[in-house]
C-alpha cells in the first residue's frame, strides 16, 4: 500500500478537494491519497510573496506526513513552493506539480505551452522552466488573467477561459502539448485532452504516477549532500513546531 500526501499549499478547502479528487482518480489501486492544506497561510498563491508564506505551511505538512510515514509528498501548486526545502525535511520523494507536468510533457511532445492563471505568475513558471532545464521545450506561456480562486467559484468562467487559451495555443504556438499551470485546473486535463486531441497535462496526476514509480523502485530523496536533513538548531517563535 502506497500512501501519498498531496499538499495544496493554499488554504482553500474547495481547491484541496478538487486536487484530492484528481489525485485519487490518477492513483493506482494500491495507493491511498491524503489530501491536505496548511492550517494557516494564504487562500491562493499568486506571486512571490504568497509563495514565501505558503512554503512554511508546506513544510509543516511535510513534517506531519513524514511522522505519518507517507511514501511520497506532492506540492500541488504550480510554483512548486518550498520544493527544495521540503526535500531537505522529507525522507520520502517530494514532487512539485510544475516539474511533474513539464517532465511528462517532454515525453510526449517536442514543445509544450503552459496555460496558467494571472499574468504576474508567468515569471514564476519561466523561472521553473530555467531551473528544471525545460526552457527550450516551452513554446509559449499564457495566462487566463483570472484569479486562482475563480476556478472554484462555480461559474465555469475560468474553465471556459482555460479551454479558450488551450485552443489558441494549439493554433498559434506550434506546441504539441499543453501543461495546465495551476493545481485548481487538475480536473480539466482529461476532458480537454479528449476534446482538443493533444496531450493536456495536469501536474497533480503526473506527480501521483511519478511518486508511485519512485516508491515501487524503492527510490526516495537522497540524504547525501545538499538534501540532507536541515542542520539542527533551536527554532524560535512560530517555527518551534519544526524543532525535533
Ligand atoms: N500559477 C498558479 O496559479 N499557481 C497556483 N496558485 C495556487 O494557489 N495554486 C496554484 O497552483
Amino acid at each position: 500500500r502506497i500512501r501519498i500526501q498531496v499538499i495544496n499549499p493554499n488554504t482553500c478547502q474547495a481547491m484541496t478537494k478538487t486536487i484530492g479528487m484528481a489525485a485519487q482518480a490518477a492513483a493506482g489501486p494500491d495507493s491511498e491519497i491524503l489530501a491536505v492544506c496548511p492550517s494557516e497561510g494564504v487562500p491562493s498563491i499568486e506571486g512571490h510573496f504568497d509563495e514565501a508564506i505558503a512554503a512554511v505551511g508546506v513544510l509543516e505538512q511535510i513534517k506531519i506526513g513524514r511522522e505519518q510515514g507517507v511514501d511520497g509528498h506532492i506540492i500541488a501548486c504550480f510554483g512548486d513552493p518550498g520544493l527544495m526545502a521540503a526535500r531537505e525535511l522529507a525522507q520520502a520523494p517530494v514532487i512539485g506539480i510544475a516539474e511533474a507536468a513539464m517532465h511528462m510533457a517532454t515525453l510526449v511532445s517536442t514543445r509544450f505551452s503552459i496555460v496558467t492563471t494571472l499574468p504576474r505568475t508567468l515569471i514564476i513558471a519561466r523561472h521553473l522552466l530555467q531551473l528544471y532545464g525545460f526552457s527550450h521545450h516551452c513554446a509559449a506561456l499564457h495566462a487566463i488573467d483570472l484569479p486562482v480562486l475563480t476556478l472554484e467559484d462555480g461559474s465555469g468562467a475560468a474553465q471556459r477561459k482555460v479551454r479558450e487559451r488551450c485552443m489558441q495555443a494549439i493554433k498559434e504556438d506550434g506546441c504539441g502539448a499543453i501543461v495546465l499551470g495551476c493545481g485548481g485546473m487538475a480536473d480539466l486535463a482529461r476532458a480537454l485532452t479528449l476534446e482538443l486531441g493533444v496531450p493536456v497535462i495536469d501536474g497533480v496526476s503526473a506527480a501521483v504516477k511519478m511518486v508511485e514509480s519512485l516508491a515501487e523502485l524503492g527510490l526516495s530523496t537522497s540524504k547525501l549532500g545538499d538534501l540532507a536533513y536541515p542542520e539542527s538548531k533551536p527554532l524560535s517563535g512560530k517555527f518551534q513546531v519544526f524543532n525535533p
